[in-house]
């Protein structure tokens, strides 16, 4: 797929763009950019994987020129360089907003001054009806790409996004903390016991995005089918797996700019959502801006559709959650410490 190609990841060295570059050095990729403000994060990773095929770029989306060198000769972006913590983006909107929408609108255009061929840009569930600052400022780079997708000529840079949920054990979420707070015996804090999200593995985002790689068309957005777990059922799970089956546990509350439940589709995108098996297709919103068309017909589709949602997904049981639990390294790495 990538035979002889370059390919630039932003924001290379969190927990995805180290998945993928494990993923994509076993392919024939010519050479991989990794371009990121971090460059302690780049020397570790310059070491421990010690390949060639990798190149280092110390640049800022934020920051256009940057960008747009690192991108001279690039064949495909993966563009996963964001702020992502809910409550730093609360304090910090301008930041959020400067990373997520500048950011992402820069990248966009770097890679069409650049003739890049494709651009994922990499988004979340957090982004459908948002309602915190880091959810507010990831829709908004959502509409920058479809925007900006409208714009592209038929033969330039195709852009595509794709929409996920919680990364299991990635790195300042619950399951890391609940396990630290087993192994140290302190109660497990748990906000509310019927919050749910849905659940994936590292693993299964980069297949959704090699999958939106593969399949997008001019301003897709590509979201994986994914099963759901209350916190609470989650908790028993880690309860069970390392064997303190009646530990503590202290009820919380809902913190600053969270929701009961996440959506990865809205009503309004489930309507001309395509069904691709493990995956769904949003396709662009194309309608012009014919205004008169938004005062005489509605879509009464839309009132009879349902938003796809961690509450009304597939819902794990505690056993089911043990075992997808128990697949994970970084679980396997725990117990065994
Ligand atoms: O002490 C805690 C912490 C979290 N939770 C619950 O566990 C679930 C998952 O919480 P995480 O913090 O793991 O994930 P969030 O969905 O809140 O959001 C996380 O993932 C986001 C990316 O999608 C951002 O990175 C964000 O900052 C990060 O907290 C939520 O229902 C939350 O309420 C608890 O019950 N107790």
């Amino acid at each position: 797929m990538f035979d002889n190609k370059t390919l630039l990841i932003t924001g290379g060295t969190g927990s995805f763009g180290q998945t993928v570059l494990k993923r994509f050095l076993k392919t024939n990729v010519k050479e991989i950019i990794v371009f990121s403000r971090d460059e302690k994060k780049q020397e570790e990773i310059r070491l421990s994987f010690n390949n060639d095929r990798l190149k280092f770029y110390i640049g800022d989306v934020r920051d256009y020129s940057s960008i747009y060198s690192a991108c001279c000769g690039v064949d495909y972006i993966f563009h996963a360089a964001a702020l992502k913590q809910v409550p730093s983006c609360e304090f910090y909107p301008m930041e959020a907003l400067k990373t997520n929408v500048l950011g992402t609108e820069n990248v966009l255009r770097a890679a069409t001054a650049q003739n890049v061929q494709k651009v994922i840009v990499l988004s979340t569930d957090k982004a459908v009806y948002p309602i915190n600052a880091m959810g507010l400022t990831k829709a908004l780079a959502e509409k920058v790409m479809i925007a900006q997708a409208r714009l592209q000529a038929p033969t330039s840079t195709v852009f595509c996004a794709t929409r996920y949920g919680n990364v299991m054990a990635s790195r300042g979420s619950v399951i890391p903390l609940f396990i630290k707070q087993l192994k140290e015996n302190k109660p497990l804090t748990i906000t509310d016991p019927e919050m749910t999200r849905f659940l994936m593995s590292l693993e299964e985002s980069v297949d959704l995005v090699l999958y939106a790689f593969e399949h997008g068309s001019q301003g897709d957005i590509f979201v994986q089918k994914a099963p759901a777990s209350t916190v609470n059922d989650l908790a028993v799970a880690l309860c069970n797996i390392f064997e303190k089956p009646s530990h503590n546990i202290n009820i919380i509350g809902t913190r600053h700019g969270e929701k009961l439940f996440e959506s990865l589709i809205s009503r309004e995108e489930m309507v001309t959502a395509e069904d691709m098996g493990n995956y769904y297709r949003l396709p662009a919103d194309n309608r012009n801006l014919n205004y008169e068309k938004y005062f005489s017909s509605g879509e009464s589709m839309i009132s009879q559709t349902e938003d796809y949602t961690s509450h009304n997904t597939h819902r794990l049981h505690v056993k089911q959650i043990e075992s997808m639990l128990l697949q994970l390294d970084y679980i396997k790495e725990e117990l065994n410490a």
